[in-house]
């Protein structure tokens, strides 16, 4: 397309909302002028069925319950009196709790005053809090935040490591929802360990955001720990961002989590509305149906020119693939619906994987998400009329344009700025986008049936590892084969397993299980020395 034609199309299509400072440019995509026309029976379904939703609606039929994220920061919207009065006394709950923490009203098991959070936690009670401290922690934070999202030793001790004159002054935030997820209790009992190494009284430092009733509510009352806040059925882990797991880290740090729920708040008004042009979320949502063809399969790819959004792409990662990479639709049908996200930051991704997406497999859009203001204060001229920042921007309309001139589609986010507000709207906007998507294929957003399955056979291999450890501490100073080991446990068919973990056992130092080299290394012999 001619310039000039690209031009009068931006026109046409831009939209632009001077409230939410955003604007979205979809006139890089190829879809045709009676694009919106034809789709409007399709999405004003979808308009419907997000009302419902929005009303109380069960959702997510599988898991009977409701989907209420959008309460969260209206609660006044919220189906039941006993919800809005939960939602607010949370928020509140949450300032009070914080400005204490600030005040030194609240001090720590040592009498000191709070410096840091250490937040522990996985998927959605981990990644919408890290895209949020990425994009708005700064030097003046009020306590800086670290992560556990995992239950890799290393990772634990290479924390605690950097932490660890801190740790009489750290705070300890336990996230989960279910209260039951692995990774997450592991990091707590770690976490509770080198506490007690420090001689230092963990509960009066430790703080849970969990479900009413779940194993980790039961733990934290039962331990006396510092404070609770509560997590509720109708919010997903992937959109609990703006509920205690995203406001509390954030309040924390001195974020102003008023401002972050304007932000989402007034996006969900503006994506309420039932005509296609004024609604921004549906105009995402169109884009991705327009590219899939409504079959998925294809991949989106999350362009932030600026630092601080470099984390988006991983928070959408969950939010997108999670809620639409699904088997089967509401009817039953197999569809193995979904849609890849990954992405970075640019200009940094242009020296990284851009050249497969200009010379490669044509199975992707581009989001790039343009910052207007690109600092606070003026910058340096680097040579003749030209700032770093002008560099930034110039890169990235250097490669949508290089993208553009090779048949490769893509929108383009600009926000303003990076404040408290735009991250509200901007995570306001992608968890509507994705519900309307949801309904113009025709699955649940709300479910993950198959996360399970891993988890699933996780368990199956630790009892494994039990019996074979069992096996070799009843047959001290003998030495077995794999195979071996596995004939006489009865667990024939799982050698593989049997075989990876007696590797991985012989690399650690727990259980003392030790190796005679073989130069076949299926042939090699597993024992545990006589005492
Ligand atoms: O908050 P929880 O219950 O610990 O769950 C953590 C994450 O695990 C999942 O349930 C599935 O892996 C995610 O949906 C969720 O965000």
């Amino acid at each position: 397309m001619e310039q000039s034609a690209l031009w009068d199309r931006y026109k046409k299509y831009l939209y632009l909302n001077n409230t939410l400072g955003i604007y979205i440019d979809i006139s890089r995509m190829n879809f045709s002028d009676n694009y919106f026309e034809e789709i409007k029976p399709k999405i004003e379904t979808a308009f419907k069925d997000m009302e419902s939703l929005e009303k109380g609606a069960i959702a997510n039929p599988d898991e009977k319950r409701m989907v209420g994220h959008f309460w969260l920061r209206n609660p006044s919207l919220a189906p039941k009196p006993e919800i809005r009065e939960e939602i607010s006394e949370t928020i509140l709950k949450i300032k009070e709790f914080s400005s204490k923490i600030h005040k030194g009203e609240i001090l720590s098991s040592t009498g000191k005053m709070f410096k840091r959070v250490l937040l522990v936690g996985i998927g959605g009670s981990a990644l919408g809090p890290q895209f949020v401290a990425n994009a708005l922690q700064d030097n003046d934070t009020k306590l800086q935040i670290s992560f556990l999202d995992n239950t890799d030793p290393d990772g634990f001790d290479r924390l605690f490591a950097k932490i660890k004159d801190e740790l009489d002054q750290t705070i300890v935030l336990v996230i989960s929802k279910s209260g039951g997820t692995k990774e997450t209790s592991n990091g707590m009992e770690e976490t509770k360990e080198i506490f007690s190494k420090t001689n230092l009284t963990f509960s009066k430092h430790f703080v849970a955001i969990t479900g009413k009733y779940s194993k980790l509510h039961k733990l934290a009352l039962q331990e006396d720990w510092l404070e609770i806040f509560p997590l509720w059925d109708f919010v997903g882990g992937r959109t609990s961002e703006t509920s205690a797991v995203g406001l509390l880290p954030a309040a924390l740090q001195g974020i102003d989590i008023d401002e972050l729920l304007r932000g989402a708040k007034e996006c969900d008004e503006q994506t309420r509305r039932n005509d296609i042009c004024q609604n921004p979320a549906a105009i995402l949502a169109l884009m991705w149906y327009y590219f899939t063809q409504g079959v998925g399969g294809k991949e989106m790819v999350i362009i932030p020119y600026n630092d601080r959004l470099q984390l988006f792409s991983k928070y959408l990662q969950q939010l997108i693939m999670e809620s639409l990479g699904k088997e089967k639709d509401l009817n039953d049908n197999i569809v193995n619906q979904g849609i890849a996200v990954y992405g970075n930051k640019g200009s940094t991704d242009q020296h990284s994987y851009v050249q497969q997406l200009l010379d490669g497999p044509d199975n992707y859009f581009i989001t790039f998400m343009e910052v207007l203001k690109k600092r606070s204060k003026t910058s340096i001229i680097l040579e003749d009329k030209v700032t770093s920042g002008d560099y930034l921007h110039a890169f990235l309309l250097g490669t949508r344009n290089a993208l553009t001139k090779k048949q490769k589609q893509s929108i383009t986010i600009t926000v303003d700025e990076i404040t408290p507000y735009s991250i509200g709207v901007l995570i306001a906007l992608y968890e509507r986008a994705v519900g309307l998507y949801a309904s113009l294929v025709n699955i649940n957003a709300y479910h993950q049936p198959s996360v399970e399955s891993g988890k699933k056979i996780a368990t199956l291999t630790i009892n494994l590892q039990k019996d074979l450890l069992s096996f070799l501490d009843n047959n001290r100073g003998k030495k077995y084969t794999p195979l071996e080991i596995a004939t006489e446990i009865g667990q024939n068919t799982e050698i593989e397993t049997i075989f990876k973990t007696l590797q991985h056992l012989t690399a650690n130092m727990n259980f003392n299980v030790e190796k005679d080299n073989h130069e076949d290394v299926f042939s090699t012999k597993y024992f545990i020395k006589a005492n």
